[in-house]
């Protein structure tokens, strides 16, 4: 494989596909990310994860052959509501409310995109994750974190966000933004295994 590229901006996923010793490069996609209401939660992810890598495939051009990319796309479902990442301290708030004292699911877009078998997968995993009862008061302090701005639902399990998460089900790396589990399934699909350290 001449290059495998993670077409994300995603700190989060930039560390954790790093932890298998693979050399890749980090490619963000430049797409409008648009959620549509009118589309169940599980289309929207995988929709918006191929065309990120999509738009990174396009961009490079003959450049691409031979690559292998990969792209997610995390959002936040609750009560018949997709919430994506919120754009400033009132969205958070209302965000981080309307998550307060229940579960929600979190649904996570993986696409792997193999141009030497010429071929597109794309995926989803989702994870039930409940969060504990906050007042106004703990929302408020949470979003001083300055935490909840780049992540879908206003919130991250993996840091401060941790303190408000009383537990989950399902994959925790897919609540994170890169479903592991689900990215190696895909990957074995085609040919390929992290576990071997190589692709
Ligand atoms: C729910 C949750 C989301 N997130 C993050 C993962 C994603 O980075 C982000 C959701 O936004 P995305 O649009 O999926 O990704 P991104 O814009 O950060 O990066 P790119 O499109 O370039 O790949 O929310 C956490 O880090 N922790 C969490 O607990």
């Amino acid at each position: 494989m001449k290059r495998i590229i993670l077409a994300s901006s995603s700190p989060r996923r930039i560390e954790l596909l790093k932890q298998f010793g693979i050399k890749f490069e980090v490619l963000p996609s430049n797409i409008d990310e648009v959620i549509s209401n009118d589309l169940p939660p599980e289309e929207n992810v995988t929709i918006l994860a191929k065309k990120k890598g999509e738009e990174v495939l396009n961009r490079l051009g003959e450049d691409a052959k031979d690559s292998l990319i990969i792209s997610a796309d995390t959002i936040v479902f609750v009560e018949g509501d997709i919430l994506g990442k919120p754009s400033d301290e009132k969205q958070a708030f209302y965000m981080l409310k309307k998550i307060s004292g229940k579960s929600h699911i979190v649904y996570t877009g993986v696409c792997v995109i193999d141009t030497s078998k010429n071929h597109i997968l794309s995926d989803f995993e989702k994870s039930y994750v409940y969060i504990k009862n906050m007042t106004d008061e703990e929302i408020l302090r949470y979003i001083q974190t300055g935490e909840p701005f780049d992540k879908a639902g206003a919130y991250a399990i993996q840091g401060f966000g941790s303190l408000i998460v009383e537990k989950i089900e399902g994959c925790f790396y897919n609540v994170v933004g890169l479903p592991l589990y689900k990215l190696n399934t895909m990957l074995q699909k085609l040919g390929y295994d992290l576990m071997k350290g190589e692709l």
